[in-house]
């Protein structure tokens, strides 16, 4: 029986009545895409070829020597969680649509991808997302990258000595056009942060049902169909059991004291005093620094961080309609855009990013996010959620704004904050806060099954 990608019940991946397929399928599915695999340290390679036959035998080497699958993956988290050994670290491969020309799938083959996004590469879709021109983009990705390889672990040596074997068996012909390296950040509490010091990577579409079942899920369900993330893979031997998902990188650049000073200048318009200074920052983002939702709480704190929640009843005096996780995710529809997130942070700091020392002692660029998402179609979820949603002041209620944290365009209408939390009365008109996320660069590629790696 063909896997069933649209199944609503989450996947019981151990279960022994598992059918063959979907066996199969987990067997030569890369981790990371179903459930996120530890990247705390991570080494991002962007590759280009130049000969077909040695660029096919890299990879299959990559594929058969250093990579495992979802289903080893899986296994090895129940193992750790067990008090057994340590997990192996992870390594994906994504590939371009310029990369599969150059690994000799013709024009025609390459219409097999349904995602008319992926076939045209991120370089020919700036106009509609408004990212900045492609002469603007670090060098690295203003060239014609042919695959991506992610090498992440918990710890740094063995990403290191996974990252010199790979680059030691690069072939001549090849070359490495850039590299970035992500670093993850944690608050006191442990919980992962971006830079602007926000509990980031909570909120999650899960497909597997230890996952869900780990969750509370009286207002929001977290399980999700594995359409959300999968595709057959069309070059595999079996497009029945072999699947692949597509995987946007972006590197965002984020101007972190430029974030910061907007947070103290609303506080300030605003009036708020003491901890309710802290509704600033959260007006934007959705959630408190803590991770607190602001339609649930005026305030931040109490306990782990909440993700059973909607928006139904909060008509924007709670938590702004242009609040960066309303935006991204307005939960009482949209399900189907919903991506796996899988980024990390990157640059490195003296300051620490969640304490309140001034914004003068906050970095200005050179650190940011490596956005990294796996999806089943780009353009009805990464594209969609940052055009349609982020990019557009009138998404769900008119005049509302730019999503604060990754909108991009014009930020032309004045927009208005509720000046205490959950009551009617409104700031008067004022400009949207400026844009503190640049993107330095990116690209679309297609995380392939493990049995196509093998068999190039
Ligand atoms: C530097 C850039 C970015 C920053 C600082 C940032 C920050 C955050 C933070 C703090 C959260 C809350 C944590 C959570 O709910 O898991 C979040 C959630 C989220 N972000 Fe971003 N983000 C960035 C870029 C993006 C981009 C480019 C997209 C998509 C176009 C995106 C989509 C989402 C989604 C879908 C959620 C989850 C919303 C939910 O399910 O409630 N983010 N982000």
């Amino acid at each position: 029986m063909p896997v069933d990608l649209n199944n609503e019940r989450p996947l019981a991946w151990d279960s022994a009545t598992l059918d063959a397929d979907t066996k199969a399928m987990l067997d030569n599915l890369q981790p990371n895409i179903l459930r996120a695999h530890v990247r705390e340290h991570l080494s991002v390679l962007f590759v280009r070829f130049n000969d077909v036959a040695e660029g096919r035998a890299f990879l299959r080497w990559v594929a058969t020597t250093k990579m495992k699958s979802a289903r080893k993956h899986m296994q090895e988290v129940r193992d750790f969680a067990a008090g057994r050994h340590r997990g192996t670290p992870y390594v994906g491969i994504g590939i371009s649509k310029a990369g599969y020309r150059d690994l000799g799938h013709s024009v025609e083959d390459v219409r097999e991808f349904g995602d008319p996004v992926f076939r045209d590469g991120m370089k020919r879709r700036v106009a509609e997302v408004d990212d900045p021109p492609v002469e603007e983009w670090d060098r690295a990705f203003q060239r014609e990258i042919h695959a991506v390889i992610l090498i992440g672990d918990a710890e740094a040596e063995p990403v290191e000595r996974l990252r010199e074997e790979i680059l030691g068996e690069l072939p001549d012909s090849a070359r490495l056009l850039g590299e970035e390296r992500g670093q993850g950040m944690r608050n006191p509490a442990g919980d992962g942060i971006e830079h602007f010091g926000y509990v980031d990577g909570r909120s999650q579409p899960l497909f597997l049902k230890d996952e869900v079942d780990r969750e509370p899920k009286e207002h929001w369900d977290p399980a999700f169909p594995l359409s959300n993330v999968l595709v057959p893979d069309p070059f595999a031997p079996n497009p029945v059991r072999h699947h692949g998902s597509y995987l946007v990188f972006r590197k965002l650049e984020q101007n972190v004291r430029a974030f910061k000073e907007i947070e103290r200048d609303l506080a300030d318009t605003l009036g708020l005093a003491g901890v309710d200074r802290e509704r600033a920052g959260a007006m934007l983002v959705g959630r408190f620094k803590d991770g607190t939702p602001l339609t649930l709480k005026p305030k931040p704190g109490g306990g782990p961080v909440a993700n059973d929640f909607t928006f139904d009843g909060d008509d924007g005096s709670k938590c702004p309609f242009a609040g960066h996780v309303r935006k991204t995710n307005p939960r009482s529809f949209g399900r189907e855009v919903l991506m796996a997130r899988r980024g990390q942070t990157y640059g490195e700091r003296a300051d620490e990013p969640w304490d309140d020392s001034p914004p003068e002692n906050r970095p200005s660029g050179e650190v940011g996010l490596l956005f990294m998402a796996f999806n089943s179609s780009l353009l009805d979820q990464f594209e969609f959620t940052q055009q349609s949603w982020a990019n557009n002041p009138g998404f769900e209620v008119e005049a509302t704004g730019h999503d604060p944290v990754i909108g991009q365009g014009e930020r032309d209408i004045k927009v208005a904050f509720p000046k205490a939390w959950g009551k009617p009365e409104l700031s008067g008109p004022q400009a949207q806060v400026a844009q503190t996320v640049t993107m330095k660069g990116g690209e679309y590629f297609f995380a392939p099954s493990l049995a196509y790696l093998r068999n190039l």
